[in-house]
């Protein structure tokens, strides 16, 4: 088994106060052994690697609860747009003609950039996401796939049985790093009845759902107009809550909604660079976390963002609260959790998200020897203020080394960049006028 010991500033977010100005770290094959000031390592242990990076903080790895990866395919070719629009007009016709091979390469090069910013894992949903666990399994990363299904489109029966496929196929795999929910795609893309058949057979495999929900005002509008109820009432008296549930967005949420949300113990991913691009409004994310629902960050696809990057995601999630409510709201260390150890809890992991013996060597340096780090009052603030994707120096998953000085070590980046600038291009220009 391998013995990694890493010397550096330690942020282990097991609590605001926890913080090692000179730590280390000590890591044997894919768990953290001891986590403490310098010399805490077990007496006994003798590494077959030291990291002495003193100048670096140490946290874990961050946690993306909601993207389409693959999406990367289509960054910048569909802007400025409203969300039905957007996914009508553009987005659902390119993506139709997107091919298993093309999602592979979009997800190879979302997986880049997310460990080039930072993110260790994420809960993907798109189509043909055997494609996408082969592009985590080869990368090294962590991530919770799930089967987008829209229920009312003519392919919903299909995509429900590639969704029991990917169950049967790929959950468990890579060492546990691949884990896998049902994703029905939104109230207003599935009946009640093909909601109900997904929630059963996500209960008879002991997985969960993955779903967007109250994301606009058209949705709940059009929710309530068909069923007289919102769409958390509506889901919530169809029985879909209950067990483990993402529920991507929640932005327009009414005080019952949030009771619900609470009740049932479902878990929310909030997306505000996403909310904010196509004009959904802004989630009661404070409100939420004060009636105890866990709620865990994401960056929603590469065409409604448009970058994977979490740093950039927590400093909006921080700022919009703050332009909204008050300057009070959602302080840093908050929405360091959100990325961090809510966002493991929503996902149904209970060993990441914080840097504990025990846990899941999932953690990332970040280089804080650079002007815009000093001086350093605040090791949260400024990871949430001031910090961005550039500044990741390290990444580890799994007790693995996949990114070393920036170096990615598991993925030819130039080819993947290559790949989908032709793959992406192609499909635009069947498109041209
Ligand atoms: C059927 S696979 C998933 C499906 O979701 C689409 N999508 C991407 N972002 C959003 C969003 O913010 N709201 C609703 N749907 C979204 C994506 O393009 C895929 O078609
Ligand atoms: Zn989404």
């Amino acid at each position: 088994m391998s013995k990694t010991l890493i010397r550096a500033m330690i942020l282990p977010m097991t609590g605001p106060d926890d913080f090692y100005p000179e730590g280390e770290i000590a890591i044997e094959g894919d768990r953290i052994l001891s986590v403490g000031p310098k010399g805490s390592a077990p007496a006994g242990f003798v590494p077959d690697r030291v990291l002495d990076l003193p100048n670096d903080v140490v946290m874990p790895g961050l946690i993306n609860t909601h993207t389409h990866a693959a999406m990367t395919m289509l960054r910048s070719y569909a802007d400025d747009l409203p969300l039905m629009p957007w996914l009508t007009d553009k987005v659902w016709p390119f993506e139709a003609k997107m091919g298993k091979e093309d999602i592979y390469w979009g997800t190879k090069l979302a997986l880049a950039e997310m460990i080039l910013s930072g993110t260790t894992s994420m809960l993907d949903m798109y189509g043909d996401m055997d494609r996408v666990g082969d592009a985590v399994l080869e990368t090294g990363t962590r991530a919770v796939l799930s089967r987008g299904m829209i229920g009312n489109a003519p392919n919903g029966e299909q995509a429900f049985q590639e969704q029991i496929e990917l169950v049967e196929n790929y959950h468990g795999a890579g060492d546990g790093r691949i884990q896998v929910m049902f994703g029905p795609h939104a109230p207003y893309t599935c009946s009640g009845e093909f909601l109900q058949k997904v929630k059963a057979e996500a209960d008879r495999r002991g997985v969960g759902i993955h779903i967007h929900v109250a994301e606009t005002l058209d949705e709940i509008n059009t929710i309530k107009e068909q069923e007289g109820k919102t769409p958390v009432q509506w889901l919530n008296d169809l029985g879909i809550f209950g067990g483990h549930v993402v529920a991507a967005h929640c932005v327009h949420l009414t005080e019952e909604d949030i009771n619900i949300l609470a009740e049932k113990k479902v878990a929310v991913a909030h997306n505000p660079e996403s909310n904010m691009k196509l004009n959904s409004g802004t989630a009661p994310v404070p409100e939420m976390i004060a009636k105890g629902v866990v709620v865990g960050l994401g960056t929603d696809g590469a065409s409604s963002n448009n970058n994977l990057d979490l740093f950039g995601e927590m400093r909006s999630a921080a700022l919009q609260q703050k332009l909204k409510k008050d300057s009070t709201a959602l302080p840093a260390y908050e929405v360091l959790e959100m990325a961090t150890i809510q966002g493991a809890k929503a996902l149904g992991y209970e060993d990441i998200g914080m840097l504990a013996p025990g846990y899941k060597a999932d953690l990332i340096t970040i280089n804080f020897d650079q002007p815009h780090f000093y001086p350093r009052f605040s090791i949260p603030a400024h990871l949430v203020y001031v910090a961005h994707a550039g500044d990741v120096r390290t990444m580890m998953v799994d007790g693995k080394f996949i990114m070393e000085e920036r170096k990615l070590l598991t993925m030819d980046v130039k080819k993947i960049c290559q790949e989908v600038e032709q793959r992406a291009k192609r499909i635009a220009a069947e498109f041209a006028d």
